[in-house]
């Protein structure tokens, strides 16, 4: 069982602040840390990784500095983004040169490959592969050593469906065997899927930390803007209006901006009000929906 700490840790690169302050505790099982493009996630699992030294602060694993510690370094994997695969290798010899650089039998590469069901594929050039199939490899890769904690990151991009629930359900089992699991995403449907628990983190801060529905319903219940076009946009703004759930209504040439402090509430309300006041809706849509802005809201900065 090893838990992940930082305290306090900072890193920039030049004058650019990627990780700023952060504290957070990440123990077995799988964590999901979700965070906008930028936010950090990287930077903050390449730390955790032992890849790259604080600026400011302390990352431990069981309490020993992960930066220079040889011996940590065996019980860290790392899947890094960007592919970092040979495609003229096949997936046995990506998996077996792994095992080598920890110095581990071959046995060791069959057991990974095992793992991630990609035996049966393992003589064939990784070129040949299906992005599912390459990502598997790669977490083969960092599964050799058999380590204690493993450090995905983006590990569901590009993935098609079915891809991407059957590396769900391989890292699901792998935090269910104890392994102290965190990957990166800026999807919540994603982390949610998968993980108990849910880090995030908005321009290089810790923004929230907890349990999915928790945060997920902090994102529901923040207040929403939207604009709706109708066939009789004063009548259904006079009806908006006198609903508690509205936090104001404009009347704009491109139609109502519409803000709402209880979301639930206003998306039933809206085609009951239109049904009622016979208004046809034309367009109903959110105007503050982008990752961003969710993003913000939770880390209280709007
Ligand atoms: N080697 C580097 N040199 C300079 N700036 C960097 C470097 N690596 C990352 N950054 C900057 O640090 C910030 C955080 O980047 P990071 O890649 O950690 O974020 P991320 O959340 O993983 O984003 P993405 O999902 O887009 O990869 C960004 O502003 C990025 O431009």
């Amino acid at each position: 069982m090893s838990v992940i700490e930082l305290n306090q840790v900072s890193r920039w690169y030049g004058n650019v602040v990627a990780v700023n302050d952060v504290s957070m505790t990440v123990g077995p099982g799988v964590t999901g840390l979700l965070g906008p493009n930028g936010a950090g996630k990287s930077t903050l699992l390449h730390l955790m990784a032992g890849f790259l030294s604080p600026s400011g602060g302390t990352a431990t694993l069981d309490g020993r500095p992960i930066w220079r510690n040889h011996e940590i370094y065996r019980t860290i994997g790392l899947v890094p983004e960007r592919e970092g695969v040979y495609g003229f290798l096949t997936g046995w010899q990506f998996v077996q040169s792994a095992a080598r650089l920890h110095g581990l039998p071959d046995d060791a590469a069959e057991r990974a490959l095992d793992l991630v069901e990609m035996a049966p594929a393992k003589d064939r050039r990784i070129e040949t592969y299906s992005k599912g199939m390459r990502q598997r490899v790669k977490v083969a890769g960092a599964l050799v050593h058999d380590p204690q904690v493993l450090l995905l990151d983006e590990p569901f991009n590009g993935m098609d469906p079915r891809q991407r629930l059957h590396l769900m359900d391989l890292v699901k089992k792998l935090g269910a065997a104890g392994r102290t699991i965190l990957f990166s995403s800026h999807i919540l449907e994603e982390v949610e899927r998968v993980a108990q628990q849910i880090e995030v983190l908005v321009a290089g801060r810790h923004a929230a930390s907890g349990d999915y529905r928790e945060i997920r319903r902090r994102m529901t219940d923040r207040p929403h803007q939207f604009r709706v076009r109708s066939s009789d946009d004063r009548r259904l703004a006079a009806a908006l209006i006198a609903d508690p759930s509205s936090g104001g209504v404009s009347l704009t040439a491109q139609g109502l901006e519409v803000r709402t402090e209880d979301f639930r509430r206003f998306t039933r309300l809206l085609p009951r009000l239109a049904r009622d006041l016979n208004v046809h809706l034309w367009q109903v849509s959110p105007t503050d929906e982008d990752l961003e802005s969710v993003f913000s809201y939770l880390s209280g900065r709007s």
